[in-house]
């Protein structure tokens, strides 16, 4: 019985086989007909034999019908704001800055020693938002976007215009907000309203960041309500939500600034721009005149960057209000939208005119050995060298230690530093001649170091931007600066294609290092080699035997007792039961 099922299901799909073949063989008749209708309307292209001798065109995806696949171009969407660019030069000489009579400025700040002109980003952007703040506009002032390139003054465009709405006689309110990606920009930026808010200091201006205390940053909250805050978001955050009602008021702010803004990443609208905005208040899409009044209560927000995203929805992260744009570019706006496929809106000078750049092609293991001698030969006074690995830091400093014998000296930052020692470090650095500051990519943007003569990359950037705010550590201010990559073969074919993409490969110089170059060293160096290895192998015996020590802030969090007042780390004394 099973077996007569069986065979009479095989007959059933022989049965549907025969049909499905006579479908497919009337589809190629139609197609070949439509192929002989073709044949008389225009001469059919040679036919391509493929090698297996089938014709090639029949090998790739039969389109049907007449229509020729075409790739389309890929569309340049620029916001218009950013098309209408108020532009200013990107140079910084006599020629482009300005005598501080240009600008009134109000009394009770004090100007500087270093400041004898306006740079051309501030001489642009300053008479716009003292306007706003003499006349306040009928709704709310626009907001404003800075796109300079490293080290052209960008910090001092929004310091003078919140100091100026706080006033000479500060009422307890809090007016402007400022966000910087990393802790070591917070303290420069404080140290920059310190400077122009003079000696008795106006303007009460905290720093939030995990430099500091927490709870010490809450208790001054409460006791001494700030007028400006440059904080971290992060520990901004942390205090917006850590008591209810925060000891925080954002309700009067006049202004909120983002320094650095395309390094908040894509998710800083979830992680904290819709609750500061929310804070805020004002923030809200207008859907009536209510709104409308409501509206004028939201603070101006400036963000700021050497290399601002074109992306237009990065740009639309921020929800600016009828956005202002000032960019530097040598031209006109059409820098902005040049066909270079680059996404800073600085169009192609986002790297300071005042910086050379050298890349250095060598073999990797004589690396250490080439950045030695690039320091020695230029007789540099002070070298930050960027690297990628925490390890390769302290190793290399071991290296150059060895062969400088006391030239100059030798440290390394990154961000395994905590606390104080970051500040100490970077004053050491500031403060004395003929220094070598081995880092990471924490002191990559912003970072406004004393007179940099060279940034040497040990190990490349991984992209354009960082190229650039790496780079922009040096030729600040319109003074010269020195640029060296280092490469092998390899990873040189990588960067210099990227740089070439971006347009910043410039006047850029190429030098190989053969090995006889580094012949006269050589014995120093097998040596440095040799008592680092010794060095990394007696460490690891040591990591294996006690954990690694800690250093600075956290250090001192772990000897300090916990809540109820025990010591953890001490060891407990065991008492002898006997
Ligand atoms: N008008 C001026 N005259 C002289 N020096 C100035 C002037 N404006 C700024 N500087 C100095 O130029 C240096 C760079 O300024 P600033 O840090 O504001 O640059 P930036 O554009 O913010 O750089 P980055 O993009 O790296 O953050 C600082 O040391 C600052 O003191």
């Amino acid at each position: 019985m099973k077996q007569k099922r069986e065979f009479a299901e095989e007959k059933v799909e022989e049965e549907e086989m025969e049909e499905i073949n006579e479908e497919i063989e009337k589809l190629e008749e139609n197609v070949e007909d439509e192929e002989m209708d073709t044949e008389d309307v225009e001469p059919k292209p040679e036919a391509k034999i493929g090698e297996n001798g089938l014709n090639k065109d029949r090998e790739l995806f039969k389109v049907l019908g007449k229509q020729e696949m075409k790739n389309l171009e890929a569309l340049k969407v620029t916001s218009s704001w950013v098309q209408h660019a108020t532009t200013f030069s990107a140079t910084i000489d006599s020629s482009t800055s300005q005598s501080l009579s240009k600008i009134d400025i109000p009394d009770f700040l004090t100007v500087p020693d270093t400041i004898s002109t306006w740079f051309p980003v501030q001489y642009s952007v300053l008479p716009a938002l003292f306007k706003d703040i003499q006349a306040p506009p009928p709704l709310r002032p626009r907001d404003v976007a800075i796109a300079a390139p490293t080290g052209s003054g960008k910090t001092i465009c929004y310091v003078l215009p919140v100091l100026a709405a706080v006033g000479s006689r500060p009422s307890n309110s809090l007016h402007a907000v400022i966000l910087v990606p990393v802790q070591t920009l917070v303290t420069q930026i404080v140290e920059e309203f310190r400077r122009w808010n003079g000696p008795e200091g106006t303007a009460k201006v905290v720093s939030l960041s995990g430099a500091n205390d927490f709870d010490k940053e809450q208790r001054q909250l409460s006791a001494d309500p700030p007028n400006v805050i440059v904080a971290t978001p992060a520990r901004l955050v942390q205090h917006l939500t850590a008591q209810i009602p925060p000891p925080i008021d954002l309700s009067k702010l006049r202004f909120l600034i983002v320094d650095e803004a395309d390094r908040m990443g894509k998710l800083m609208r979830e992680e904290w721009l819709d609750l500061v905005e929310f804070l805020c208040g004002g923030m809200e899409r207008v859907a009536c005149l209510n709104d409308v009044i409501r509206q004028r209560r939201a603070p101006q927000k400036i963000v700021l960057s050497a290399t601002l995203s074109k992306d237009v929805e990065e740009l639309h992260l921020w929800n600016l209000f009828k956005p202002k744009l000032f960019s530097a570019t040598a031209t006109k706006a059409k820098d902005i939208t040049s066909t270079v496929p680059m996404d800073h809106i600085s169009g192609r000078l986002a790297l300071p005119s005042s910086i050379s750049h050298r890349l250095i092609v060598s073999d990797s293991k004589f690396h250490p050995l080439a950045v030695y001698q690039q320091i020695q030969r230029n007789k540099f006074n002070r070298t930050l060298i960027f690297v990628n690995e925490v390890s390769s830091s302290n190793r290399l400093a071991h290296v150059l230690k060895e062969l400088s014998q006391g030239e100059f000296e030798v440290d390394y930052f990154t961000a395994q530093l905590f606390g104080k020692r970051r500040y100490k470090m970077l004053e050491k650095f500031n403060k004395n001649p003929n220094r070598v500051l081995i880092c990471s990519d924490v002191l990559a943007r912003g970072t406004d170091l004393n007179r940099v003569d060279c940034v040497i990359n040990y190990n490349l950037p991984a992209d354009d931007k960082l190229f650039v705010h790496r780079a922009g550590r040096t030729g600040r201010a319109g003074q010269e600066g020195y640029v060296i990559s280092v490469g092998d073969k390899e990873t040189k074919r990588l960067f210099v294609k990227m740089l070439k993409v971006t347009n910043l490969w410039g006047d850029t110089v190429e030098e190989q290092m053969e090995e006889y170059l580094f012949e006269k060293d050589l014995e120093r160096y097998t040596k440095a080699i040799e008592s680092l290895k010794t060095i990394v192998s007696t460490n690891t015996k040591t990591k294996n035997g006690s954990a690694a020590k800690r250093s600075g802030f956290e250090a001192k969090r772990k000897s300090r007792p916990n809540a109820r007042g025990e010591k953890p780390w001490l060891k407990k004394k065991t008492t002898t039961t006997e």
